[in-house]
């Protein structure tokens, strides 16, 4: 629902961890409201008030189940969820031509290819990362990549937190993709991932990838570029979820009045070089 010149954030998966976050980050930005939230049906905070149900003051919204419900009074959705979920809401948020923001890992071609499908009338903005530094690092990932031949090894690692369902992280496989495009190799042609016994000795051009998991850790990622006699490091250290809510709040925003098509937070955040497209997981 329209509130004056506001716009309409809804949020979905409202009591995940990113959920939570998306909320406050919505409430937080001004020239926007939190049009609802939802969770699966079922859910024990169906029918309380979210500030209440995080443990807060009131809000005045009221947590609901029925996503159609929360859809028409929106006009963008953020949905940090799961694969299945994502899809489904996709479908929904092409109906209501609401501008969805995708912040869900851990995405199959499949799953990419009924998004894309669905969201052929409408505006999507998906990134396996939404802050504005690992973006950044997308595109110095590309640059040095494409610097450093292939006698400089390229190896992504990543940490995050215990509850973690999906490896490698979405932002590790952006990072992947875009030294993968710096080389202009397909990623999936060298991908070396999950090693453990007797592997062999890396293969030349390989782009490796490690999956650390523990603690609370919120997101920490590093592209080595190992080649004679030195290494070139960079890397990222998320230290609090807001930082991805509210580049997804930027996102919602962005996407208004925009042609439908799939974006991504390159796109939002003004980093495309039409030279060098990176695709983005
Ligand atoms: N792009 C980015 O910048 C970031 C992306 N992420 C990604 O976001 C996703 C969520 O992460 P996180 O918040 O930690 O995970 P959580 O498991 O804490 O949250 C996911 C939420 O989605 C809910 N959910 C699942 N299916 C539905 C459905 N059909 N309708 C409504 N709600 C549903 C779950 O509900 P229930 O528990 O009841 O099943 C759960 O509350 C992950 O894929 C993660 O990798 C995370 C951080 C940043
Ligand atoms: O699951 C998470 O927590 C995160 N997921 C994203 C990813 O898969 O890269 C982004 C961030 O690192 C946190």
């Amino acid at each position: 629902m329209t509130e004056g010149n506001s716009i309409g954030i809804a949020v979905v998966g409202v009591a995940g961890r990113m959920g939570q976050m998306l909320a406050q980050a919505v409430l937080e930005t001004p020239g926007t409201h939190l049009s609802g939230a939802a969770v699966l049906a079922g859910h024990p905070w169906v029918g309380r008030d979210l500030g209440e149900a995080m443990g807060g003051p009131a809000l005045g919204v009221i947590v609901e189940d029925d996503p159609l419900e929360v859809f028409a009074r929106s006009q963008a959705v953020l949905d940090f969820t799961t694969p299945a979920a994502t899809v489904d809401f996709s479908v929904l948020a092409a109906q209501a031509r609401l501008v969805h923001v995708i912040g869900t890992t851990g995405l199959e071609r499949e799953d990419l290819e009924k998004i894309a499908a669905a969201g052929r009338h409408a505006v999507v903005v998906r990134a396996g990362n939404m802050s504005v530094g690992v973006n950044l690092l997308t595109v110095m990932t590309r640059r040095i990549a494409a610097v450093l031949g292939p006698e400089y090894d390229i190896e992504v690692v990543e940490m995050h937190h215990r509850a973690k369902v999906d490896a490698p992280s979405g932002t590790a496989l952006m990072l992947g993709e875009a030294a993968a495009a710096g080389r202009r190799v397909n990623l999936a042609d060298v991908t070396e991932a999950g090693r453990h016994g007797i592997t062999g000795a890396r293969a030349e051009g390989a782009i490796g990838f490690a999956s650390l998991r523990g603690g609370d850790v919120v997101g920490e990622h590093e592209v080595i570029f190992a080649g004679p006699g030195e290494r070139v490091v960079i890397g990222h250290i998320a230290t609090d979820r807001m930082l991805f809510a509210r580049g997804a709040v930027r996102a919602a925003i962005w996407g208004q009045d925009r042609p439908p098509g799939q974006y991504t937070m390159i796109d939002v955040l003004g980093l495309r070089d039409p030279a060098a497209e990176v695709p983005d997981r």
